[in-house]
């Protein structure tokens, strides 16, 4: 769940760009990175870190250009380097730069045949700069001194019948234009939208909605799964659906985690959908335990407090902030390793002591995936001073990896894998834990768009959507990306073996 951005305006989009990363910085801490396309010539600057650290004035002013892309990373293959940094460049046919997010099933398979049959080198492990070359591939083959959008469109329809998985890109075609397109599954979002100037209008893609607000844009619609959008030098607008059989099935997780809450995905208001998610889950508590000796209901800041406060409202209990969020902390989940993830719980949140001592507290996260933040909170429930600490999860367990685009790549490194929810309780130390049921979380997630028969919900039930995700390729997957693994690769610096190369200033 990296972010992604393109933009075609009339005037220099690096602010707009950067202003974008910035609020799409939920998805991805690692690295950031931007290109602009100046009368043919591009302006790269990428590296490892938050937009704030990558970009300083000396590097903003250098990014000129009337269009150009950018993206946030949380690495799902390949290295932490900032060599994998996005977006990535290819010089043939006419220079095209790719910011990705998402994970490619077959990038193994795609990688040998890059090699062998496509005649093109791939220089890291990353399947993003894969999606790339195969894009410039399918645009090569079609041997056009100039392109137009029937031309791009058909050179997506290739990367649909040759790539697996969850991806939504954005690729600058020098000379031409953007191109967005979002996998034939939709499992990975993109909106685009149109900001009108006294020039004529200026046109905008994103992973969320919301970094189409920060900047002005007005929200036209979702990208459709299998669908691209291509907007040329002078932001005129072409849709095309380029999949032979699209099947709409987006992540459920963005809707429960990953999204910001006010963003609108799929037509659905991550914020709303947050609020059915705590209602459902207090109707479960009121069925399964009507007498409960509950005192308080206590959200674990931040993605959780939505959620929460309906709970709250549908038990009649009072909520309250027992814990204060350090602000300058980010997201856990999406850091690289668990010895940084259970450092950071400490840092990131601390108890104000009387909002427990003596009572029984309920406890609301959005998810227990590591169980990283509920056996810490849980304890520092406890040193606070509650009675009881029960636990509510407004997700339930999840259990399976994530191959489209979470870096959630073993399963045992997931607290609910193999376990039982009482073994689970038992773990993670609480009086009582109760998860959402995954049917209340689908209808709360479908209330917003009846139109959504599926979503892919892989990591609750172990059924991946695009059929190719057998035991072989997880088990590989687990191999190469457990967090033992990772460390190994990486190591401190973040694979120092591997030297940047770059061909665009
Ligand atoms: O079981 P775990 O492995 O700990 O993962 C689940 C936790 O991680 C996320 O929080 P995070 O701190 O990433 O971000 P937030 O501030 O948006 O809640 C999520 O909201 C849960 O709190
Ligand atoms: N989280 C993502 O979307 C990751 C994109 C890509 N697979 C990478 O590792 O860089
Ligand atoms: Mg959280």
């Amino acid at each position: 769940m990296c972010g992604i951005v393109g933009i075609v305006a009339k005037t220099n989009v690096n602010q707009s760009i950067y202003d974008a990363l910035t609020v799409l910085q939920h998805r991805g801490q690692d690295a950031a990175g931007i290109v602009t396309s100046d009368e043919g010539r591009l302006h790269l600057r990428k590296d490892n870190g938050l937009v704030k650290d990558v970009f300083h004035t000396r590097h903003m002013i250098k990014l000129k250009g009337f269009m150009g892309i950018g993206h946030v990373r949380y690495p799902t293959a390949g290295h932490s380097t900032s060599a994998e940094a996005q977006p990535f460049y290819v010089n043939s046919p006419y220079g095209i730069t790719l910011a990705h997010n998402g994970n490619l099933t077959n990038a193994d398979e795609l990688k040998r045949e890059l090699f062998a049959s496509d005649l093109r080198h791939i220089n890291t492990g990353s399947d993003s700069e894969v999606l790339l070359n195969i894009l410039a591939h399918e645009l090569q083959q079609l041997g056009k001194m100039r392109i137009d959008e029937n031309d791009i469109f058909a050179a997506v329809a290739g990367v649909h019948r040759r790539c697996k998985g969850g991806y939504a890109a954005v690729a600058m075609i020098t000379g031409y234009g953007i191109v967005a397109f979002r996998d034939p599954h939709g499992i990975r979002p993109v909106v685009f939208g149109v900001r009108e100037t006294s020039n004529g209008p200026e046109c905008m893609v994103a992973s969320e909605s919301v970094a189409l607000d920060v900047s002005g844009f007005d929200l036209i619609r979702d990208l459709e799964p299998g669908e691209a959008v291509f907007i040329d030098r002078d932001a005129n607008l072409y849709t095309r659906q380029c999949a032979e059989k699209p099947v709409t099935s987006p992540c459920i997780f963005e809707l429960v985690y990953l999204a910001r809450p006010d963003s609108i995905m799929d037509r659905i208001s991550v914020y709303k959908a947050r609020m059915r998610m705590g209602e459902t889950l207090a109707e479960k508590i009121l069925r399964e335990w009507p007498d409960h000796d509950i005192d308080v209901v206590i959200p674990i800041p931040d993605t959780s407090r939505t959620g929460a406060l309906e709970l709250a409202n549908i038990l009649g209990i009072k909520y309250r902030e027992g814990f204060v969020k350090n602000r300058y902390i980010g997201r856990t989940f999406i850091m690289p390793g668990q010895k940084m993830r259970k450092k950071s719980v400490r840092q990131k949140l601390n108890a104000i002591d009387m909002e427990f001592r003596g009572k029984n507290v309920l406890l609301i996260d959005d998810s227990i995936v590591r169980g990283t933040t509920s056996q810490q909170i849980i304890q520092m429930a406890r040193e606070a001073g509650a009675n009881k600490v029960y636990f509510a999860s407004a997700a339930p367990p999840v259990r399976y990896p994530n191959v489209y685009g979470i870096d959630m790549p073993s399963a045992n490194e997931l607290v609910a894998h193999g376990r039982t929810v009482e073994q689970v309780r038992e773990l993670i130390g609480a009086d009582r834990l109760i998860f959402q049921e995954l049917e209340d979380l689908i209808a709360a997630a479908r209330e917003g768009n009846p139109r959504i028969d599926n979503f892919d919900c892989s990591v609750f039930d172990g059924r991946y959507v695009t059929g190719d995700v057998d035991e072989a390729y997880l088990n590989a997957l687990e191999e190469r990306r457990n967090d033992a693994a990772k460390e190994a690769a990486d190591g401190k610096e973040g694979a120092p073996d591997i030297l940047d190369l770059r061909n665009s200033a």
